[in-house]
């Protein structure tokens, strides 16, 4: 049953196709289309055909008209009747064109439904091809189930039957085939409906077609007649006679027919222009058009070129951002290792820099130690007592004064030459240093500066300002609160230089006043009190003061707080402080201890900065009394001072310390290892200058003996006990007994004295 039903579903599908296939050929679409084509060209053809003819000879006709105008002419009547004949002829014309023009809308109509009628077709022929394949499908499934259904038959055919249900599962299969089938053969009934309803609808048109060609050509002979009865009747309206009137219209047709041509060309001229002009607006707008797609292009290229090296810059971005990734995935490992290594490397670091340390320290010590011995043998070679001297400017007052013309020069060439004129005789002066009057707190300060800093290494240090009155000495050490002098630079001094590793240092201050061979603490609670020199019990030999105040001073400002009690206390004990200053020697004592915190080492120095009392008053001043006893104990000091610096410079056994306070106060300063500086002042006026030379002559004799027995001193310093008891070692040579001299020849008693 099967297969009989397959094979007559074959047979139908092959008639179909064979039914479609014919009605293809039949209709062939392409040979009406052409039919429809030349009929609608032939069509046009002829109504422009028509037009023009009629158009022509309605022309012709309107020109014989006026030329037989005149109610003269003999064709007049023939005329009128040739025209009532044409506009008679022109409405037959008239309606033969709308009756034209209806077969062309119909003929539109026709090949339009013909269209339609060529794409039902073609949905028809494509729904045949589909359900075509749907039925090659189905047939191909039926097929299939077919041999599956006979497999199984034959196996069931084979095997008892054991099971009903896969007979049904067949059967309900058998149904759903043969329902598929009927609703394919309901398909095909409909399509071949559709078929012959377009193959009636074909052979309509195809009548049609038929009838609309036979119009036209109707149409086209009654035309040809129209003209040909036109003819005529033009030959027999005006061939009769009158050859003048026809020779004229002929012409005048001529001429009209020129001007027709002329209007034509102008007309073609014009169309030409108009159709040059369209082309070159086209043209341009093309150009325009075209660069504009230029520069977009070119854009588009840009940007394509861009978007690859995006892509490539992208793809290196990612590249970078992975590696980076891994870096940072590895960073902290790489950071412990790193850190790990730098740790090492700084343990490393640190070990050899203390080492270096360690070092440097070894060296700095023994360079320091050198420092000291070199330092020490310097002043040594300068000598222990050194002899500077200073001049000091003529003041305001004096210059206006009739001896304020200075009789002192310097040597541009040595620093330590002084010329002096007296009396018409030029004296020549050497000493150590020569400030002029020019000559700064500053440039005096770094002279000195050496000496102040040995009493850090445990040297005894004296410095003396010595000088008639008003010759500078108090300007010298002390100086003025913007341009201080020695006393105040050299404490700064010491502070700003006892910084040495491993080194503690105290440095105390005391300021002492000798008037009248009376001691007085400037610094102590009483400074009218008088106080004593006296051995230390101690049994060391060193002098002491019992009652002195020492003041530790720990900053400049402690300084300058200790020099302003000392100044008050001058000050209180006296009327007037500028003449007392003169009459008494005044004394700061700056101890400097050190004590070595590594070895237990322990050091003192001492400074002392003196500012002397006037040498030269006591002979001026002619005084009695109070005032000669003044001058008594100035000239006493001074002679002892004297007395054992020569003793000193001469190497004498015996030095007379306690010939005044002041020698025995500076005992232990002025012998041993100790260092002394003697600044002589000098005024430049010419009413002061016995007295410069007075000063200068006992300092020159000063240095010169000191420089004559450096080497036997070194020899001496080195074995002298730096504070021996002089007053009981015996006297080596015969010492230089201080002459008395009258009271007014004070400092002309020093010059005598040590010449
Ligand atoms: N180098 C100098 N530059 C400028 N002025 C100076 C200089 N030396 C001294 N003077 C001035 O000279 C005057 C006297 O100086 P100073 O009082 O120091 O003399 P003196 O020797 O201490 O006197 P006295 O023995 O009476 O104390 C002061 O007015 C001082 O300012």
């Amino acid at each position: 049953m099967w297969c009989f039903q397959v094979e007559e579903l074959e047979e139908k599908l092959l008639d179909q196709t064979q039914e479609v296939e014919r009605l293809r050929s039949e209709l062939g679409a392409t040979d009406l289309e052409k039919q429809l084509e030349l009929l609608l060209v032939e069509n046009e053809h002829l109504k422009q055909e028509l037009k023009s003819c009629r158009s022509s000879q309605l022309q012709k006709l309107d020109t014989a008209a006026e030329t037989c105008s005149s109610s003269h002419c003999p064709h007049r009547q023939d005329v009128e009747s040739l025209r009532r004949e044409v506009s008679r002829w022109e409405s037959q014309a008239r309606q033969r064109e709308r009756r034209l023009a209806e077969l062309e809308q119909e003929l539109l109509e026709k090949s339009s439904r013909v269209e339609i009628l060529h794409l039902q077709l073609d949905d028809s022929r494509r729904q045949l091809e589909e359900s075509g394949r749907r039925q090659g499908e189905d047939e191909q499934e039926l097929a299939l189930r077919l041999q599956e259904c006979e497999e199984e038959l034959a196996i069931q055919a084979a095997e008892p039957p054991r099971d009903k249900y896969a007979t049904q599962m067949v059967e309900v299969e058998l149904a759903d085939s043969q329902r598929a089938l009927a609703e394919t053969q309901t398909k095909n009934g409909a399509l071949q409906e559709q078929l012959s309803a377009q193959r009636q609808l074909l052979r309509e048109l195809e009548t049609q077609l038929h009838e609309s060609q036979r119009t036209c050509a109707q149409l086209r002979t009654q035309l040809l007649t129209d003209q040909g009865h036109l003819c005529s009747l033009l030959s027999k309206a005006f061939g009769k006679g009158n050859g003048k009137g026809v020779h004229r219209l002929s012409k005048l047709i001529h001429v009209y027919e020129g001007e027709m041509q002329r209007a034509q060309g102008q007309l073609e001229v014009e169309m030409q222009n108009l159709e040059e002009e369209k082309n070159r607006v086209i043209e341009e707008t093309f150009i325009r058009a075209e660069s504009e797609m230029k520069v977009v292009h070119e854009n588009l290229a840009g940007v394509r070129v861009n978007l690859v090296n995006l892509q490539r810059a992208l793809r290196t971005l990612t590249c970078d951002y992975k590696c980076l990734k891994r870096q940072v995935q590895d960073f902290p490992f790489m950071l412990d290792k790193a850190i790990a290594e730098a740790k090492q490397e700084i343990c490393r670091v640190i070990s050899d820099v203390s080492n270096t340390n360690q070092e440097l320290l070894r060296k700095y010590k023994r360079e320091m130690n050198l420092r000291k011995q070199c330092h020490n043998e310097l002043v040594r070679l300068k000598g222990n007592i050194r002899v500077f001297c200073r001049v000091r400017p003529v003041s305001q007052e004096e210059q206006d004064s009739a001896d304020a013309k200075t009789m002192l020069s310097f040597d541009s060439d040595d620093d330590a030459i002084l010329y002096l004129s007296n009396r018409g005789k030029i004296m020549t002066f050497e000493l150590d240093k020569v400030f002029p009057p020019q000559a700064s707190q500053e440039e005096v300060f770094q002279e000195v500066r050496s000496l102040v800093t040995s009493c850090i290494d445990g040297f005894n240090v004296c410095i003396f300002a010595y000088g008639q009155t008003g010759s500078g000495k108090t300007y010298t050490m002390e100086g003025e609160v913007d341009d201080p002098g020695i006393n105040q630079r050299a404490l700064r001094l010491l502070f700003s230089e006892v910084t040495e590793k491993d080194w503690d240092y105290k440095i105390t201050v005391s300021m002492v006043e000798i008037y009248n061979e009376m001691l007085r603490d400037l610094l102590g609670e009483n400074p009218t009190d008088k106080l004593d020199i006296k051995l230390n019990p101690d049994g060391s030999g060193q002098l002491y003061v019992p009652g002195l105040k020492e003041v530790i001073v720990q900053s400049p400002e402690d300084i300058n707080r200790v020099l302003e009690l000392g100044h008050i206390n001058r000050a209180t004990a006296c009327t007037n402080l500028n003449e007392h200053s003169s009459r008494s020697h005044a004394l700061l004592i700056i101890t400097v201890s050190g004590f070595n915190s590594t070895t237990g080492n322990r050091t003192q120095g001492k400074l002392n900065l003196v500012d002397l009392a006037g040498s030269e008053r006591i002979g001026k001043s002619g005084a009695e009394g109070c005032r000669l006893r003044e001058a008594q104990c100035i000239n006493k000091s001074l002679s002892a001072l004297g007395d054992v610096i020569n003793a000193l410079r001469s190497k004498h056994s015996h030095v007379p310390f306690r010939n005044s306070r002041l020698t025995y106060l500076l005992q232990d300063s002025l012998s041993g290892d100790s260092k002394t500086l003697m600044m002589v002042q000098v005024s430049p006026l010419a009413a002061n200058m016995s007295e410069s030379v007075c000063s200068l002559k006992f300092a020159q004799r000063v240095r010169c003996v000191e420089l004559s027995s450096s080497s036997s001193r070194r020899h001496e310093n080195s074995s002298t006990s730096s504070s021996p008891t002089h007053d009981s070692v015996e006297l080596d040579s015969p010492p230089v007994t201080p002459v008395p001299l009258p009271i007014s020849r004070a400092s002309s008693v020093l010059v005598l004295i040590y010449l």
